[in-house]
């Protein structure tokens, strides 16, 4: 078994850079596959299992798709299969985000239905009231979501229930070879919204409205393969920023994109961290004593959701009183019970979360729960007495490259480490009298 071990006490001091965003490039990737003529070259892209995940199934639906120096090459003009199969979706919920692509393409798809996470259960109604809007015919059955349109997509008035940010990317991917257009209200306006649509004009369609609450889609007849770089992921450089802070350290976090993260810098300094906008980044001074605060999770620009774990940790380290309330995700707490290992003093009320502080953080050997728990999880290992062993590194890996490195580099004390497993074997009685 692999396990991150730290052991606490270093302040960090340096600079790290960030990598292109993992929810940035995982639904371009998937809009890929709209291009029935010329290659797609996407640049800055993260060596993420999430994306060999994506890459696995662009090439299952006949893509064909290389991976090389960050950069991801796909040429899906080749007549394109439509099926999603189960084993992908079960490792990597944002295989769906095929399913936009596939229908415009082909006029029919075929994925396999997500389930619930760890986070919670998180269901695609959304998504698929879009496609129903447009005029596919949707069918769940036998693990499988499948829609089918006779001829083209048609333009649509769509208005969606929850800003959520895979259904916006799901039916924009869609509307773009539909005939006529396609008005999608409440969307979601995360940068990665914007990152997407840039992508798709690039391609030849025609988006307007990306970063705003309604999207304005005119269909276009073909779409042609694109050059694009990804956008430097907020949530990474959010990670680093609360690494810095957590340690009373000085980091430069290069490529952070300061109106990606303003909730964050907002809340980070009503803690008292110092942050500097710099030509390369921000730059983060963490303070001597952190003060607590109060958070509430909300689509961006709010506070977002996948930075809720890494503050919590931060916030166990606040003197006073602190309430963190998750309003995106109805599970997302599970991380609580790790922290508890480590002796926080922390507890769950409803959608919220109880915190007194300053916890006397101590090391213990504790589970990531999902990917941003497992940064979470390191980052208290960073300011707990003692040794932290993290376990579960396979959630780490879908969102983080080289994380105990980068974190190294900076001056934690860090190793990642492969643990052969203890068997306890118990022998037979006559055989330990033989060895008396
Ligand atoms: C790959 C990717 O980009 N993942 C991000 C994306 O996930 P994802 O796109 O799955 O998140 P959504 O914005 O869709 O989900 C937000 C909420 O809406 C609900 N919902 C969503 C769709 C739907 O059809 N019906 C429905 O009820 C979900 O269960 C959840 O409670 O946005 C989340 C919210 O910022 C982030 O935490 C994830 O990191
Ligand atoms: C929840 C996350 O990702 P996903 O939607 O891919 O599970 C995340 O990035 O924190």
């Amino acid at each position: 078994m692999e396990k991150i071990i730290v052991r606490g006490g270093q302040r960090l001091y340096g600079t790290v850079k960030v990598e292109g965003a993992k929810n940035a490039v995982l639904p371009v990737i998937a809009a890929t596959l709209l291009a029935s003529d010329g290659k797609s070259v996407i640049r800055d892209v993260p060596t993420l299992s999430d994306v060999y995940t994506i890459n696995e199934v662009l090439r299952n639906l006949n893509a064909e798709v290389s991976f090389d120096n960050n950069a991801v090459v796909v040429d899906a003009s080749r007549v394109l299969k439509e099926e999603a199969p189960f084993e992908y979706v079960r490792k990597m919920r944002a295989s769906v985000l095929v399913m936009g692509s596939l229908l415009a393409r082909n006029g029919r798809a075929r994925v396999a239905l997500p389930g619930g996470c760890a986070i919670g259960s998180r269901p695609i109604d959304q998504h698929l009231k879009g496609f129903e809007a447009m005029g596919a015919k949707v069918k769940v059955g036998n693990g499988f979501i499948e829609a089918e349109v006779d001829g083209r997509l048609r333009g649509a008035k769509i208005y969606l229930d929850f800003p959520s940010v895979g259904a916006t990317e799901n039916i924009m991917m869609a509307a773009t070879l539909a005939k006529g257009t396609t008005i999608i209200e409440n969307v979601a306006k995360e940068p990665e919204i914007v990152d997407l649509a840039n992508f798709l004009n690039k391609m030849g369609a025609k988006v307007k409205g990306a970063g705003t609450g309604t999207l304005r889609i005119e269909g276009v007849d073909v779409l042609f393969g694109a050059d694009h770089a990804i956008i430097p992921d907020r949530i990474e450089a959010g990670t680093f920023m609360v690494a810095a802070a957590i340690t009373g350290g000085n980091v430069l976090v290069k490529g952070a994109v300061p109106e990606h993260i303003s909730s964050l810098i907002a809340k980070m300094e009503e803690m008292g961290v110092t942050i500097i906008e710099e030509e390369e980044g921000v730059r983060v001074i963490g303070p001597e004593q952190l003060k607590s605060v109060d958070i509430k999770t909300m689509p961006h620009p709010g506070f977002p959701t996948d930075m809720q774990s890494q503050m919590m940790a931060l916030l166990l380290r606040a003197e006073g009183t602190s309430m963190i309330t998750e309003t995106v995700f109805e599970n997302r707490f599970m991380h609580v019970e790790e922290f508890r290992r480590m002796n926080a003093d922390i507890k769950i009320e409803g959608r919220s979360v109880i915190l007194n502080g300053p916890s006397n953080l101590q090391g213990a050997e504790v589970s990531a729960t999902d990917l941003r728990a497992a940064a979470a999880l390191i980052l208290t290992g960073l300011v707990a007495d003692g040794v932290t062993r993290v376990t579960e590194l396979k959630h780490l890996d879908r969102g983080y490259v080289n994380f105990h490195e980068k974190l190294a580099a900076l001056g934690a004390d860090i190793e990642r480490v492969k643990e052969v497993e203890e068997t306890i074997v118990e022998f037979p009685k006559y055989v330990t009298d033989l060895n008396a």
